[in-house]
């Protein structure tokens, strides 16, 4: 039988196997960017979240540890998906297994490369610094990515391939990754608040549940959808809405008697300092000497 070639055929590793990890595996899966038996799982306790990783995308995982010093050893390329308090220890045991050509792909919030480099004792390893988002899972994704030096063309074009395939993906300078996560990164839970809000409101207003989710789902769909087909600006959108005196611009009123617009740009400024102060307290792990 002959084996369908995949676009990326080198073995990656998912150090973590959260809500992250899962988005951009499946979508890699679902989309026949990488064969699932060359993806591993890795994290520390939850073996029935292996398990259903397993049953649901074939993917292979494990929590032993000598397992999973043998394919932190092994694999070419480590995506590190786990959270930011837990990063200090995992990348201080992963510096010690890697060699020097392994590339090391972060997800995690607020870690420089530098900071990175720093904790896993290896100042020179390619490390590509990304900011995803959840939305990976079904292919619409946006990643921020970041290279350090060091990086072959092949393993940047495979970095990105990871990403793109899943969805698009934004090159930037690494300074600029904090303020992305302030609007994609974290960006779905804020639509994700207005759903509910919305949904709410619809029960409220005596529709029943089921009515006010698909409803809020197709309102949410519609608009980001016309705004990318229209090429129009949100703003000559909403006014299309918004009949003089009409209820439109009654409701839009009352979001600003709130502040609403103030206060999304607010959450957004926040999150992206939120995720340097992150990057800082891993950065005051290490030894005064490492520190910038
Ligand atoms: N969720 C999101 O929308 C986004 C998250 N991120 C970043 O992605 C990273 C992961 O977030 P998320 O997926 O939400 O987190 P989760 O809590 O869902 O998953 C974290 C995973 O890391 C594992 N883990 C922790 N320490 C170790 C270790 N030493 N060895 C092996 N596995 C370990 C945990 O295993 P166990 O459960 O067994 O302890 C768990 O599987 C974070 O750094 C976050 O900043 C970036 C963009 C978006
Ligand atoms: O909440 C967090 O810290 C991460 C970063 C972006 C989305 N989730």
């Amino acid at each position: 039988m002959t084996q369908t070639r995949m676009l990326i055929e080198d073995r990656v590793c998912f150090f973590g196997a959260g809500s992250m990890a899962e988005a951009v595996a499946r979508g890699l899966v679902a989309r026949a960017v990488i064969a699932p038996g060359n993806i591993t799982f890795l994290n520390r306790s939850d073996k029935s979240k292996l398990e259903d990783l397993k049953q649901r995308y074939g993917i292979p995982g494990t929590n032993d540890p000598v397992e999973k010093e043998q394919v932190l050893r092994t694999s070419p390329i480590i995506i590190l998906a786990m959270k930011p308090k837990d990063a200090a220890e995992a990348l201080e045991q992963l510096g010690k297994l890697i060699g020097p050509r392994t590339v090391i792909v972060s997800m995690i919030a607020g870690l420089s490369i530098q900071t990175l480099r720093s904790l896993l004792g290896r100042p020179e390893q390619p490390v590509v610094r990304t900011m995803p988002n959840t939305s990976s899972g079904i292919g619409l994704g946006v990643t921020g990515v970041s290279y350090s030096e060091g990086l072959s063309d092949d393993q940047r074009r495979t970095a990105r391939l990871l990403f793109e395939s899943v969805g698009i993906v934004v090159e930037t300078e690494e300074e600029k990754i904090d303020a992305l996560t302030g609007i994609s990164g974290s960006g779905p839970a804020y639509v994700y608040y207005m759903m509910e809000a919305l949904i709410e409101a619809g029960t409220r207003g005596g529709l029943t549940p089921d009515q006010a989710r698909d409803m809020t789902i197709q309102t949410v769909l519609g608009a980001a959808q016309m705004v990318r087909q229209t090429g129009e600006e949100p703003s000559e959108l909403r006014r299309k809405v918004t009949s003089p005196n009409g209820a439109t611009q009654a409701a839009i009123a009352k979001l600003d008697e709130s502040d609403f617009y103030g206060a999304v740009i607010r959450a957004a400024e926040r999150c992206s300092e939120r995720s340097a102060e992150m990057g800082r307290e891993l950065e005051d792990k290490l030894p005064k000497s490492d520190q910038a």
